[in-house]
């Protein structure tokens, strides 16, 4: 069933997802298995399988010269989403990114996808791990939007190139991202809106938020969308917090906000055990109220996560 359908039909109740990431290169997909196995219990409506491009590293030769190599560390999200979808039944969100991929490249993951009978998708941006001076900007997506006018046209019938084909039967769905705190390459807070307006105006069905520890910021953020005409579901994004220093390291990297309370009992824990307990506390804080509020999911990031993940859910679920 659709991400969609299945957010409409949770009947009040606050619905369980997760998302993965692939393995690195040169493990095999039981790891996949082996977190599915662990959260399975929970009834995951869907899972989001993260998408990740290659990126240019140099490899010092036995001569002391170095050679440019583009390297794809976790290939494989088209594979394991189907892998998925046949073995549990379980809807798979595979991640289309812009940054790193063609156009074309990503047309052929649509028709890869459309073959395997993956038609839920999340579109992002994605984030460049390093300047890719071969890549010619004009053959990529720039932004979130553009990649869905490629999904859209794709959807009627139409390839990257303007070529026209007989629409598939089964046009794809999808979800994409918002930002509670403010993406941090918007200008302001109203530009950033506007963006997840046209997103939902061109066709996304629901919005997932960028991670959050604080719901008041939220809660304000879904009454602003709601203000500004944006009315599909906005599922919040939650990051159960595992290492000490994520303290430091998820406000820089992901521009997100730690609450003075929990970030005095992260400064207080002396080792990651306390910590990951810490963390696990704060989310099924986090998480009661949001469900006391009538959320009608909650969407898990369980990278390096899958235990506290596993105790929360049971806690909550
Ligand atoms: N579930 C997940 O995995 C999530 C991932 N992310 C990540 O966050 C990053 C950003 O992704 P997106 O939000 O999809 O990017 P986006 O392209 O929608 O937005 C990036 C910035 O550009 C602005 N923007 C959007 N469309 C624009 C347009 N047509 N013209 C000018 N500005 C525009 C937005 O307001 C925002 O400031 C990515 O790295 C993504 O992977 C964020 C949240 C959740
Ligand atoms: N900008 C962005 N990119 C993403 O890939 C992404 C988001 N946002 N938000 C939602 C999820 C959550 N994701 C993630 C990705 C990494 C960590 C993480 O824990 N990273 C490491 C290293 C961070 C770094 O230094 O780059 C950590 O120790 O915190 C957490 C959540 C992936 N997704």
């Amino acid at each position: 069933m659709r991400v969609i359908d299945q957010l409409k039909a949770t009947q009040g109740h606050t619905a369980f997802s997760f998302e993965i990431l692939p393995p690195l290169k040169g493990n095999d997909i039981t790891r996949v298995y082996s977190i599915i196995d662990k959260l399975r219990e929970f009834d995951p409506k869907y899972i989001n399988i993260t998408s990740h491009h290659s990126e240019v590293q140099y490899q010092e030769m036995p001569d002391g010269s170095y050679i440019k190599k583009k390297i794809r560390k976790r290939p494989g999200s088209v594979a394991i989403a189907s892998a998925i979808q046949n073995k549990y039944g379980i809807t798979a969100v595979p991640h289309i990114i812009c940054k790193g991929f063609t156009r074309d490249e990503t047309e052929y993951a649509l028709i890869d996808l459309n073959f395997l009978g993956v038609h839920d998708l999340l579109l992002l941006q994605g984030d460049a791990k390093g300047p890719d001076k071969s890549a010619d900007p004009t053959k990529i997506n720039q932004h979130a939007t553009d990649l869905q006018q490629q999904v859209n046209d794709f959807n009627r019938g139409i390839y990257a190139d303007g070529e026209t084909f007989e629409a598939n039967a089964t046009p794809f769905s999808y979800g994409m991202a918002c930002y509670p705190e403010k993406h941090e390459s918007a200008p302001n807070m109203e530009s950033d809106i506007r963006y997840a307006r046209m997103k939902v105006e061109q066709g996304a069905s629901y919005l997932v938020t960028q991670m959050f520890f604080d719901n008041q910021k939220y809660y304000d953020f879904v009454t602003r969308c709601r203000a500004e005409g944006i009315t599909v579901p906005i599922i919040p994004g939650i990051k159960p917090i595992v290492l000490r220093n994520q303290l430091n390291v998820l406000p820089r990297v992901f521009r997100t906000d730690i609450p003075e309370p929990f970030a005095i009992e992260l400064a207080r824990c002396s080792t990651d055990e306390q910590a990951k307990e810490t963390g696990i506390e704060w989310s099924i804080a986090q998480c009661r109220d949001l469900i006391a509020h009538g959320v009608p999911s909650i969407h898990f990031y369980t990278l390096m996560a899958t235990d506290s993940v596993r105790r929360i859910a049971k806690e909550i679920y």
